[in-house]
């Protein structure tokens, strides 16, 4: 169910540089949609566009897939915290004490602290990918051991695809948030993502939050396309 204070969407902010960003999240609805910020746009523009996207109401989530040893990731965690982002994530591969240190440095930032999220298994890897460095199970095997090792950590939820979102739940509980790319509307392009989903079949298969990328930034008029999907996942 969406709520005002509580917007499902994340629009993908995958842009190069700060202008285009800006000229694009100008044009949205902070009650509408929160945003997620990448390595890219973050490299190039850093700490002071997410301020800036903050001063104009809009939540960040700040999408830079920590891995690291637990001293190292723990503190950059923290930083984000210190930046007021709402959201931010670790790769769940960098292990047990990895993710409980972070989710222990959090705890300093009470209430306010940013959700905590884990990547289990990218959708960019095939099977091949994981036995090449040394994982044998199949990708879905690993996504659930990997979810189930973020939760006993006590991180917040997972990234992963909406179709693997039914079990996830099954498995977690109905806490456990997911947040799922691969999201398009009937009417939009797939382009380079395989296993996709409609906004509401994905919330009805157990998503808790949605990203969205080009289905919105591409659009002839982004707020339109936004709106759009925002009445369609609404009247759920
Ligand atoms: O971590 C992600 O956000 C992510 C993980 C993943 O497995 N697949 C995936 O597509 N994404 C991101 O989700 C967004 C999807 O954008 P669109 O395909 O344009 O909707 C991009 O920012 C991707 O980098």
């Amino acid at each position: 169910m969406q709520t005002k204070n509580d917007p499902k969407i994340l629009v993908a902010l995958d842009f190069p540089s700060e202008n285009p960003a800006l000229a694009l999240v100008d044009q949205l609805d902070p009650a509408k949609c929160r945003l997620k910020v990448g390595k890219e746009l973050f490299t190039r523009s850093g700490p002071s566009l997410v301020r800036g996207l903050q001063d104009r109401g809009f939540d960040v989530f700040l999408d830079l897939k920590f891995h690291d040893i637990p001293n190292t990731t723990s503190a950059a965690v923290a930083a984000a915290a210190d930046l007021g982002v709402w959201m931010v994530n670790v790769h769940a591969s960098g292990g047990e004490n990895m993710m409980v240190a972070c989710r222990e440095r959090l705890e300093a930032f009470g209430a306010d602290r940013p959700l905590l999220i884990a990547v289990t298994v990218l959708t960019s890897m095939s099977a091949d990918d994981l036995a090449g460095i040394g994982i044998t199970e199949s990708p879905e095997a690993h996504v659930s051991r990997l979810a189930t090792l973020t939760k006993n950590c006590g991180l917040d939820g997972v990234v992963c695809s909406a179709q693997e979102a039914p079990k996830l739940k099954a498995e977690q509980g109905t806490d456990f948030k997911l947040i799922t790319p691969g999201i398009r509307p009937l009417s939009a392009a797939k382009g380079d993502q395989q296993r996709i989903m409609t906004p509401t079949d994905a919330l009805k298969a157990g998503s808790d939050y949605l990203v969205i990328g080009r289905p919105i930034t591409q659009a002839s008029d982004p707020l339109a396309a936004l709106e759009a999907i925002h009445s369609e996942i609404v009247a759920l």
